[in-house]
């Protein structure tokens, strides 16, 4: 359903005065989601990650310039980006809790997110799920520690039944307990037969929710792999570079001399 084909992002800069250049972001991405799949998205920080999400959703900054051909559900994601797509059939958590409106206190952001994908508001339940009180409906953003921030999202995110969620590092600030309840829902929207995306730069947390996992490193895809393969020795893995990951995860006991 969601279908990448060659995606390369590319940034205007200028370089001097008057000459402009273009400095690659992603480069010849393809990559496809099923329904009811979660594919992990991993790389370093700068590896392109946001990038690719941020083209999915038709939100590149205006100085890049895209490249290759994106589709959802036979729709082209091109300018202008298809209606009825962003925020209700194709949710985001962003990676910057900065996308909640300051000034609206959480109860009436959630409200708004479920009013738009014509969703009951059943906040309580929601919350409850991500482990925020009840009493988060009445708090303003900037009461909010940061791993409540990313709930409050994950919470608006989550509202009506998108077909593709795209989570941009959604556990990075949340205690062990709050990752894996946020995790929890997730899979639980992956189980109900949404295909996820899930961005992270941490393997290990995502291995047990991801079907499938790539690799991106400087813009480009190095390996994919099925995430059960990520297991033992990293035998069953097909590419030298997903084995070498692997077998350097300081649990996994690497031994450089061995
Ligand atoms: N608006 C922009 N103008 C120029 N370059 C940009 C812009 N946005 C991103 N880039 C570049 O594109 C590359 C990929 O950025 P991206 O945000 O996708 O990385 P990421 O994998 O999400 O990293 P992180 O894990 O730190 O979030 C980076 O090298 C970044 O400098
Ligand atoms: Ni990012």
């Amino acid at each position: 359903m969601l279908v990448l084909r060659d995606v390369t992002i590319t940034f205007r800069r200028y370089a001097g005065l008057l000459r402009q250049v273009e400095v690659p972001g992603v480069r010849g991405v393809s990559l496809r989601l099923a329904p009811g799949e979660v594919l992990a998205l991993v790389g370093g920080s700068g590896a392109g990650k946001s990038l690719i999400a941020h083209a999915i959703l038709g939100l590149l900054p205006r100085n890049a310039r895209l490249r290759g051909t994106l589709e959802f559900d036979g729709q082209v994601l091109g300018q202008p980006y298809p209606p009825g797509l962003r925020g209700r059939r194709i949710a985001f958590l962003p990676q910057q809790a900065s996308h909640l409106d300051p000034t609206a206190r959480v109860g009436r952001q959630l409200a708004w997110a479920a009013r738009r994908v014509g969703a009951r508001a059943d906040l309580g339940a929601r919350l409850a799920a991500l482990g925020l009180p009840q009493g988060t409906t009445r708090l303003y953003p900037h009461q909010l520690s940061g791993g409540m921030a990313r709930r409050v999202l994950a919470a608006a995110a989550g509202a009506g039944q998108p077909d593709l969620l795209i989570a941009d590092e959604p556990t990075v600030g949340l205690d062990p307990a709050s990752a894996a309840r946020l995790l929890d829902r997730l899979r639980a929207e992956a189980t109900r037969g949404a295909a996820v995306l899930l961005i992270s730069h941490d393997l290990p947390a995502i291995l047990p929710l991801a079907h499938r996992v790539a690799v991106l490193v400087e813009g480009g895809m190095r390996a994919e792999e099925r995430a059960a393969d990520f297991a033992g020795q990293g035998d069953a893995l097909s590419s030298a570079y997903a084995r070498a990951l692997w077998r350097a995860l300081p649990q996994n006991g690497f031994d450089p001399d061995a």
